[in-house]
């Protein structure tokens, strides 16, 4: 979209409505209404001197009396690249890595326990392309790469978990390429890793030419703040995918992004707030910011011009609750971070009060998908004629 990007909904709404329209509005739109987190003055100085929003909000649960409250703040971080991407690999890798400390600076200083950053932070979403060089050389060991050793000192300095998803080379095996998310301690040591389980084949979105489908499954990290899963973009819009990192224990499951407003705003709100309704946890979908231009044009694959940017990352990260609640975005323009203190318990008393895990028949399910799976399936439909 050319010209002046369009800011926020949230704010869109309180400009045009207010009182208890606006409450009714929102409350029909958003659920019950989370209280304001206060975000620490130092945080609101750093962001304001780095030109960054820090927002914060708190979902809470009900007391209970053999639990006590478990209480965890997630950081989402979305950004912008910083340097074109005429510069050389390594200079723009390192400007990316000085933004990003100072978004990890501002949500340690807000109590952050869980950071997750948004897919292949530490490039230009290059796919679009389709070329290899120099795009290919952004991607590094998950296990002892440049950006893992980087995170692993922030995350041992902070006692922080974060949640890296790059560009993978499987350097152990074949130096296959992958879409992983790597996932560090509080401690700093690498946990484990998950990758991309959908791969899109849409619009610009060209990513099978560089990595294919995982086969590590549904891993879930049963971390010191809690158990999380990681469903990368375009695993979004499979509802299984969600469900089967649940099913595995997740009480929360990220879903760091890179979309674009032509492509998939209107789904953006309502795909990862479902599935934090389905499965009983929460959800939190992080999307970067920005318009990447590339050296060379390339082709969409629609008729239309050759042309050499993807469209505007729209950002708008967000968090879902069990219970349906959601906190406002972060910007569709602005680099950022998005605090949201939440008591896991709530996953629990959700469960208990809607049973959606003990009425989904998964059994059910498991014979018919079996059933469909069948090359000669044959779908049960009764005609009318
Ligand atoms: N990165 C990625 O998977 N994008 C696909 C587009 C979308 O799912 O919105």
């Amino acid at each position: 979209m050319a010209g002046v990007e369009f800011e926020n909904v949230e704010e869109a709404l309180e400009k045009g409505l207010s009182g208890r329209e606006l409450d009714e509005v929102t409350r029909i739109l958003y659920g019950k209404k989370l209280e304001k987190l206060e975000i620490p003055l130092a945080a609101v100085a750093a962001a304001e001197k780095a030109g960054f929003e820090v927002k914060g909000y708190i979902a809470t649960a009900q007391r209970e009396q053999l639990r006590a409250p478990r209480k965890v703040r997630i950081a989402a971080i979305q950004n912008a690249i910083v340097l074109p991407t005429t510069y050389p690999v390594a200079e723009q890798r390192h400007a990316i890595f000085m933004r990003i400390e100072q978004l990890i600076d501002a949500a340690a200083l807000c109590g952050a326990n869980i950071v997750c950053l948004q897919e292949a932070w530490t490039m230009p979403f290059a796919f679009c392309t389709r070329e290899r060089l120099p795009w290919t050389e952004f991607a590094e060991s998950a296990e002892t790469g440049p950006s893992t050793q980087f995170l692993q000192k922030l995350a041992g300095k902070y006692n922080m978990v974060i949640v890296s998803p790059i560009l993978e080379r499987d350097e152990a095996k074949d130096e296959v390429i992958w879409n992983t998310a790597v996932v560090i301690s509080n401690k700093g040591h690498v946990i484990g890793k998950s990758r991309k389980n959908h791969i899109p084949r849409v619009g610009d979105f060209n990513e099978s030419t560089y990595y294919m489908e995982s086969q590590l499954g549904h891993p879930v990290f049963d971390t010191a703040f809690g158990k999380f899963g990681i469903n990368i973009c375009y695993g979004r819009h499979h509802p299984q995918n969600w469900m089967m990192y649940a099913l595995n224990g997740a009480e929360i499951i990220f879903n760091p992004s890179a979309t674009v407003g032509g492509l998939s705003e209107p789904l953006w709100g309502i795909e990862a707030r479902n599935a934090a309704i389905a499965n009983h946890c929460f959800t939190v979908g992080i999307n970067r910011v920005g318009t990447e231009a590339f050296p060379n044009e390339f082709t969409s694959g629609n008729g239309l011009p050759a042309h050499k940017d993807f469209g505007h990352f729209y950002g708008s990260s967000y968090v879902a609750c069990p219970d349906g609640s959601r906190t406002p975005s972060l910007s569709r323009t602005k680099d950022g971070v998005l605090i949201t203190e939440v008591d896991l318990n709530q996953c629990r008393q959700v469960k208990d009060h809607w049973g959606f895990r003990m009425t989904q028949r998964l059994d059910l399910y498991a014979r018919s998908f079996t059933e469909a799976a069948k090359p000669d399936y044959k779908p049960q439909i009764i005609r009318d004629f």
